[in-house]
């Protein structure tokens, strides 16, 4: 039976709001078959197994697309935490599609593959990564656009992971509708020196490049403790730490690990305690095994 695999992602990296976004080595696996008379979930949180499930949904948009018109069966094997800021909805909504293409004759490229799940998700900052693996940049020109963009190797990712969740629309919604000239124009300068500084390695050019004003300042007030962990994490590493997609995860960029001393101390500072994840870079992105 196919397996699907497909990383989790974190989406913006501070001034790339809504189009830049990297690919991290946790996953969602989903071994999938065809099923006679409806759809089979297993191993699915029951409030997810509905007709609205986003797996469920992206399946049936890719066979149609493909001119089929039928069911599938699948066993969830799920890691990426949910409503984290970590792209578990992206990451069900390419799975969905890949798994069109698993059990099929007729094949979706990877761009009609982009196309509907930008459309399904709305922005595509996580579906670029978790499609294609690495670090990327994404758009909406006359349609869906994206490119992997060059990663140094030298930088570690460490994901902290607060108990409580942000859904993706509250945070949005949250968000003013416009912003002065100078911060809109501050955010470009410094999507694109962010990232010359994940291309080059330059930890120095990436912390100056890392402010922005456009959703971290108004979301770093759902995420309590935020200035705390900031606080403890870039001291220890002298990286710097972004809200990773529209939160509640921080994600922690640096040239060398969080110590175990600032674990222990995020650990006791924080009550439930933040989980912490030690991530690589995932350069392969979504996969039929
Ligand atoms: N393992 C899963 N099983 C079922 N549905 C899931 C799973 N992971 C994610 N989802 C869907 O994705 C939604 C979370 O999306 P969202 O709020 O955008 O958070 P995230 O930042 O994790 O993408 C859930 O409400 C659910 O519909
Ligand atoms: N650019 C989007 C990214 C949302 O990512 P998610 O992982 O939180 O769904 C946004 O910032 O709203």
């Amino acid at each position: 039976m196919p397996i699907i695999k497909v990383p989790a992602t974190s989406a913006n990296l501070g001034p790339g709001f809504d189009c830049l976004g990297i690919a991290l080595d946790l996953y969602d696996t989903f071994t999938v078959t065809k099923a006679e008379s409806k759809d089979v979930l297993h191993n699915v949180e029951e409030k997810y197994c509905t007709p609205d499930n986003l797996f469920l949904q992206a399946y049936h948009k890719g066979a149609e697309k493909l001119g089929y018109s039928d069911y599938i069966e699948a066993e969830f094997a799920c890691d990426i935490p949910i409503s984290r800021g970590l792209g578990s909805s992206a990451a069900m909504i390419i799975s969905g599609l890949l798994a069109a293409n698993a059990l099929h004759e007729k094949k979706l490229t990877k761009d009609e593959i982009f196309q509907l799940a930008c459309d399904m998700e709305g922005h595509p900052d996580n579906a670029a990564p978790a499609l294609a693996g690495g670090f990327c940049a994404a758009m909406h020109g006359t349609a869906w656009t994206m490119t992997k963009l060059p990663l140094d190797p030298s930088f570690v990712f460490t994901a902290l992971v607060p108990d409580f969740a942000v859904e993706t629309k509250k945070a949005r919604a949250i968000l003013p509708d416009s912003y002065p000239r100078k911060e809109a124009a501050a955010n470009i300068g410094h999507a694109i020196f962010l990232a010359k500084a994940l291309e080059t390695g330059n930890m120095d050019l990436l912390k100056q490049a890392s402010k922005d004003y456009l959703h971290e300042p108004y979301r770093s007030q759902l995420i309590t403790d935020f200035d705390k962990i900031k606080d403890i994490t870039e001291t220890d590493t002298d990286g710097h730490l972004f809200i990773s997609g529209s939160g509640s995860t921080c994600l922690l960029v640096s040239a060398r690990p969080l110590s175990k001393q600032a674990q222990d101390e995020i650990s006791a500072r924080t009550s439930p305690a933040w989980k912490i994840y030690s991530l690589h870079c995932d350069r392969d992105g979504g996969r039929i095994l």
